[in-house]
């Protein structure tokens, strides 16, 4: 899908910036049973930034993201996308989600799982087989292409996930707890994969995560948002350099400041303000 509105004004917020989310208020349902998810949200995101969702728990992150991603309409406010205010699913979006066994069709091998976004474009064959390989070798899957989903662990089966949104080649990747129903060891494997196909790709990446180290593991910017209903706490910059590595980045000082600095906004102690 394809749908954005004509553009009639110049997007909001920083100029350039890839992903704008205006004045953004939503709400389930009406009268009674109403319930305000998010409250008059607004921030940008540049291209190439990789931006982390934490905040407590029902404050309103799966909700975000899939207004980021068009798929459900802000009560109040735009989002814009590489300056269109966006109607639908924006074009060069990807979107990962956690379930990664309800994302993938089993009855598919690996590589036409992969290229299942490529279905109706009129990419010819041996192009087709180019961004499959590609994105399969991107996640380290080279050669696994031929397998089914379900022989596959579960880090393998997030990494073919995560193929399939690179095989349409988007330029901004939403991704919402996507490493969380792996165990530890895969997740920091996934997690470094995730930032070498950013610089791979050239994409800019929403990442929404309960965990609070991973959020400034991975990110160039952590958004925490306050409890329900959601505005934002803190915009917060993450200078840990352009490199990350498991131990040593986890060991810098500035890294246990974030995450100590986070924590607190999110469990709402005051000593953090
Ligand atoms: N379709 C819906 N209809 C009504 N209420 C909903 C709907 N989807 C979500 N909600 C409510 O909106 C609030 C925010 O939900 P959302 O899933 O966005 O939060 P979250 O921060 O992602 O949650 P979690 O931390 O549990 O992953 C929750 O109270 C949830 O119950």
């Amino acid at each position: 899908m394809t749908n954005t509105q004509p553009v009639t004004t110049a997007a909001p917020g920083v100029p350039g910036a890839t992903v704008v989310v205006d004045h953004v208020s939503h709400v389930y349902g009406s009268g009674d049973t109403a319930h305000h998810a998010i409250a008059d949200l607004s921030f940008s995101v540049m291209p190439r930034e990789f931006v982390s969702i934490v905040g407590p728990s029902g404050a309103g992150k799966t909700t975000l993201l899939r207004t980021l991603a068009g798929l459900l309409t802000p009560t109040e406010g735009a989002v814009w996308v590489e300056g269109k205010r966006i109607a639908g699913v924006p074009p060069g979006m990807a979107m990962v989600f956690q379930d990664y066994s309800r994302s993938l069709l089993p009855w598919l091998t690996v590589e036409r799982n992969v290229a299942f976004p490529l279905g109706g474009s009129d990419v010819p064959k041996a192009e087709r087989q180019r961004i499959v390989d590609e994105a399969l070798d991107a996640v380290g899957l080279a050669g696994r292409g031929r397998r089914y989903p379900w022989q596959l662990s579960g880090g393998m089966q997030q990494r073919v996930a995560i193929a399939r949104a690179l095989a349409s080649r988007p330029r901004l990747l939403l991704m919402d707890e996507p490493f969380a129903s792996v165990d530890a060891q895969t997740r920091e494997g996934l997690e470094d994969l995730v930032l070498r196909i950013r610089d791979h790709y050239d994409m800019t990446i929403l990442f929404v995560t309960h965990d609070i180290d991973e959020s400034v593991y991975l990110a160039d910017r952590v958004l925490v948002l306050s409890r329900p209903p959601a505005t934002l706490a803190e915009d917060i910059a993450v200078d840990l350099g352009p490199s990350r590595d498991q131990i040593t980045t986890r060991e810098d000082p500035e890294f246990i400041h974030l995450r100590g600095h986070v924590a607190r906004l999110i469990h709402g102690d005051d000593r953090a303000r």
